[in-house]
Order: C-alpha cells, then sequence, then structure tokens
C-alpha cells in the first residue's frame, strides 16, 4: 500500500504546554486528539507543509524547530508516515477552521489523551525527549 507523508506539530508555549487539537465529528477518526498537520503535497517539504497546514487550520503561523523520528502506521483505509516538528509561535491567534476543539495540556498530561492511534509513539517519544525536564 502507498505510503502517505503527513506532518503534525508539535506547538509548546512559553509554559511548555503542547497544543492538542481534536478531529471534528465529521473528519476520519472523528473526535480523536492530534497534532495539527496535513497531508504534505508533491514538491513540498514537510517542514512547509506544515507551515501551510497550521496557518490553514488554525490561523497560526509557526516556526519549525526541529524533526522528531517519524511513524508509520497502518489504518485499515490507509498507511501514513506520520512526522512530527517541535515548533513555535511567531504570529496569529487561533481560529479553529476544521477541528473541534483545542487545548493547551501540560507534558504529564499528554498520555492520558484519547489519541489518534499513529501519535501514540510519537507522544511517547515527545515525553522521552523532555523527560529531563519534568523530573
Ligand atoms: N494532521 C494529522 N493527521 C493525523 C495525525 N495522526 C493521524 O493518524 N493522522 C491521520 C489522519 C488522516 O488519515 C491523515 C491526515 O489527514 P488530514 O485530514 O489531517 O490531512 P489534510 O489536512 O491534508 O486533509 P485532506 O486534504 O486529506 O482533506 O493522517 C495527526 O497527529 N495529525
Amino acid at each position: 500500500m502507498k505510503i502517505i507523508d503527513v506532518t503534525c506539530a508539535i506547538i509548546v508555549n512559553a509554559d511548555q504546554q503542547v497544543l492538542v487539537t481534536q478531529r471534528s465529528a465529521a473528519m476520519k477518526l472523528p473526535l480523536k486528539m492530534e497534532f495539527p498537520g496535513g497531508k504534505v503535497e508533491p514538491g513540498e517539504t514537510p517542514s512547509a507543509c506544515l507551515v501551510r497546514e497550521i496557518k490553514e487550520e488554525l490561523n497560526l503561523d509557526i516556526f519549525t524547530l526541529f524533526e522528531m523520528p517519524s511513524n508509520t502506521h497502518s489504518y485499515p483505509d490507509i498507511t501514513i508516515n506520520l512526522i512530527p516538528f517541535i515548533c513555535g509561535i511567531c504570529g496569529g491567534n487561533i481560529e479553529l477552521r476544521e477541528h473541534a476543539s483545542f487545548m493547551w495540556t501540560d507534558a504529564a498530561d499528554l498520555l492520558a489523551l484519547d489519541w489518534a492511534e499513529a501519535d501514540v509513539p510519537i507522544v511517547k517519544n515527545y515525553l522521552c525527549s523532555v523527560k529531563g525536564q519534568l523530573l
């Protein structure tokens, strides 16, 4: 099966909270929690894709800081390669244009959320990367 590249943004604020968005009832994986982002278009870099998607979906201007390890996951209808980036905000205010809701979440509370399956290893990896700061 073809593997679709999907980027997602781990946007961290000044309080070290992470922006988590909830997919709408009308989207695939309805009401699951995810990191905002979307499919990489032909000729687009993952980083440029993410800047575009976050502006489209949330009206936020972001910058990508660094890329984290990706996770390939097969759903019944699609196999995705989910590529996370740690990101910061450089402008805009959140407007929900596609998602049902958003929340700023402390790292310690991330794992308890009802994530899209492909995100779980990404959340765990992120938590490992910040563990030193949580201890
Ligand atoms: N954006 C995003 N998609 C995710 C995450 N986890 C996860 O399994 N997905 C899946 C859901 C979809 O099957 C696929 C990306 O779909 P999408 O609907 O966000 O992509 P898109 O904005 O480009 O939408 P479209 O053009 O297909 O309508 O990846 C995640 O954290 N963020």
